[in-house]
């Protein structure tokens, strides 16, 4: 790793996929601005001492382990998968993941032909298995005991079996309508995914240590606050308690703020975690609430 100091924090994005609108998005809720290069390769940070290098995702653990970078957004099986390979190598992996960012989620999935019969992992035994995730396939056959032939792949994977390269494919899966499209049938799980920021496996020694610190607590506020709601109700004394007991996914004590004028009901406000249903509401209002209004939340600072 470059042991060069820097004053500056440089974060690699994913130039052009499905985690380069998610990932900047991010940023841009975090407080982030950035002033593109006219290549598209380098942003300069305009808010904060951080830049970006846009790059393939593939390179992104590479870059932070020779230090090109400081810190990443990739694809948690982008990273299992580069950390595996170096283990192998007998290696300890130099980067580790530091959050989850919620976006970009699917899996890495065993896949047969529809018409082919499962009766669990051992049913790959002695099959060709086509992927682009040769140490991640190889090692979950591995603690299932399974002796398979692994066949590399960088695309396409799904069409392998129709062309008779592969029976069965080990890719990701979404939506699942790659794999019907392609008559295929998704029988295991290998690894679930969603994209990850990553940083080196040993902390800074200059300022971007102070740097990465305050991007990780704007990214925790801003993580917290996409599926927070502030729910304010009035509520009858008597049912307070009962009603308290209903507010979903609360991890604060909820504020109780008196109503002028009224001795019987008091005001309730409390910031909720996940979703708000329906359902929630209807039983509130059963127990005692009254004039629920339920407001997204925009900055969060713990
Ligand atoms: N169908 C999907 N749904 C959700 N996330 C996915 C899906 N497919 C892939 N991903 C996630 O998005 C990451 C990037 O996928 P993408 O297809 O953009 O990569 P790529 O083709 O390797 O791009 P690059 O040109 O940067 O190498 C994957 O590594 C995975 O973590
Ligand atoms: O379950 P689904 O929702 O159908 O998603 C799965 C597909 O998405 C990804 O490919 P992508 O569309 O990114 O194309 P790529 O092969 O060019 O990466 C992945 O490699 C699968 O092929
Ligand atoms: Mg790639």
């Amino acid at each position: 790793m470059s042991n060069k100091p820097r004053d500056r924090l440089r974060v690699a994005t994913q130039k052009s996929g499905r985690l380069t609108d998610a990932g900047r998005d991010l940023l841009t809720r975090s407080g982030l601005s950035f002033r593109e290069s006219r290549d598209r390769l380098f942003c300069y940070g305009e808010s904060l001492p951080i830049d970006l290098l846009l790059v393939r995702d593939d390179d992104i653990p590479g870059l932070i382990a020779e230090g090109t970078c400081d810190l990443g957004f990739v694809g948690r099986n982008v990273l299992e998968e580069q950390r595996l390979e170096r283990t192998r190598r007998g290696e300890a992996a130099p980067f580790r993941e530091l959050r989850a960012l919620g976006f970009g989620r699917c899996r890495l999935s065993i896949a047969v032909p529809q018409d082919m019969a499962w009766a669990g992992p051992q049913s790959l035994a002695g099959l060709r298995i086509a992927t682009s995730y040769p140490q991640l396939l190889g090692d979950w056959l591995d603690r299932h005991g399974i002796a398979a032939q692994v066949v590399m792949l960088s695309g396409s994977v799904e069409i392998a079996p129709r062309l008779g390269t592969a029976e069965a494919i080990c890719d990701l899966v979404s939506s699942g309508a790659t794999l019907a499209a392609n008559q295929l049938r998704e029988v295991a799980t290998v690894l679930d995914s969603e994209a990850v920021l990553i940083g080196p496996a040993q902390p800074f020694a200059d300022e971007r240590g102070d740097h990465a610190d305050l991007l990780l607590r704007r990214l925790d506020g801003t993580l917290q606050v996409r599926d927070s709601k502030l729910l304010m109700l009035h509520v009858d004394r008597t049912a307070l308690d009962a009603v308290i007991r209903l507010l979903p996914g609360i991890d604060t004590t909820p504020i109780v703020t008196a109503l002028d004028g009224r001795s019987d009901a008091v005001a309730l406000q409390a910031v909720c975690q996940g979703a708000i249903t329906w359902q929630h509401l209807e039983d509130m209002k059963r127990a005692g609430a009254r004039s629920m209004l339920v407001l997204p939340v925009e900055q969060m600072l713990a």
